[in-house]
């Protein structure tokens, strides 16, 4: 994105964030709200130049920080998550298109040490009740969309994400909120809690942006040993095969494709079809 580089406002109070948000409205800006855990990277800012992009005149756009524990099961890394605040405010104002940056410390009301923590359904629960019970107890569940593909591995994973979602949405009021393909299990379910909840609300989903070998650009890659970047790279050089031959009319992508499709009906269920780089595989 070439721009001049705009320090955005750092805005840490959520009464601030709201009065800022009003503020911008008042002046004939849309609002439009990049949510993300930090540790910036290019996938990131093709979120804000989406968010740019999807507003039809002027807009404030607004990048949350949050590393929300409520979507972290206690066997999960919110410990470990990478962070680097001062990189990322560099990033976004050298982009030139970013006029805040909300980065709350906390979202939660707390519980009491030693209280027994309440937990989701099924008896899971997340860093956030870990913290003790008494505390924040309202949760927004979007029941069939959360259930297989990663809700199977992340127990409290959805219900923290539509609920985190939610309060940055009464919080920020955007009138456009951007959501990056790359977790396509989650966009999926901000777009079915919009639609169920009636928030006002425009969602834009974008397609994911990749290293040039392949790789999907994620702010957990930094983890990755040289052999595990390796091995996460066979996802996408199979999907990448499979495309192509699919493209092609070749059999054996027809195979390959059937694959996928009946490995994501399995898993996931209620997933309809799935986008891959302008494929759409039905899933009916
Ligand atoms: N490579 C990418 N392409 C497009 N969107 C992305 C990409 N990486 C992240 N996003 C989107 O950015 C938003 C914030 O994501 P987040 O801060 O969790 O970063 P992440 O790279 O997905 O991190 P993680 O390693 O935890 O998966 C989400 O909507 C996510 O889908
Ligand atoms: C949407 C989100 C910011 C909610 O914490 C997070 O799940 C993410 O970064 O994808
Ligand atoms: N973008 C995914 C956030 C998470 O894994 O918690």
């Amino acid at each position: 994105m070439a721009a001049a580089a705009h320090e955005p406002e750092v805005i840490r109070d959520k009464a601030v964030m709201r009065a800022w948000s009003r503020c911008r409205r008042a002046e004939g800006k849309a609002v439009a709200l990049v949510p993300t855990m930090g540790f910036l990277h290019d996938g990131h800012l093709s979120l804000v130049s989406a968010a740019v992009a999807a507003a039809a005149g002027p807009v404030a756009v607004v990048v949350s920080i949050y590393v929300n524990p409520s979507q972290f099961a206690p066997t999960e890394d919110l410990a470990t998550y990478p962070s680097d605040f001062a990189g990322d405010l560099r990033k976004l104002a050298a982009t030139g298109a970013v006029a805040a940056v909300f980065c709350p410390p906390d979202l939660y009301v707390r519980g009491r040490a030693g209280h027994p923590a309440a937990g989701a359904s099924g008896g899971a629960v997340s860093c956030l009740e870990d913290a003790g019970g008494h505390a924040h107890e309202t949760w927004i569940r979007v029941e069939q969309l959360e259930k297989g593909l990663c809700g199977s591995s992340r127990p409290v994973f959805f219900r923290g994400v539509a609920t985190v979602v939610s309060k940055l949405f009464n919080i920020v009021e955007p009138d456009i909120a951007v959501f990056g393909k790359k977790d396509y299990q989650q966009w999926r379910v901000i777009c079915r809690m919009v639609r169920d909840l009636d928030f006002a609300i425009e969602i834009v989903g974008t397609e994911i942006v990749r290293e040039a070998d392949g790789l999907a650009m994620s702010s957990r890659n930094v983890h990755l040993s040289c052999e595990e970047r390796e091995k996460a790279l066979s996802i996408s050089r199979s999907l990448m095969n499979a495309r192509t031959a699919v493209l092609n009319g070749n059999n054996h992508g027809q195979q390959l494709k059937d694959e996928i499709v009946q490995t994501l009906k399995e898993a996931g269920g209620q997933v309809d079809y799935v986008e891959f780089q302008s494929l759409t595989f039905s899933l009916d």
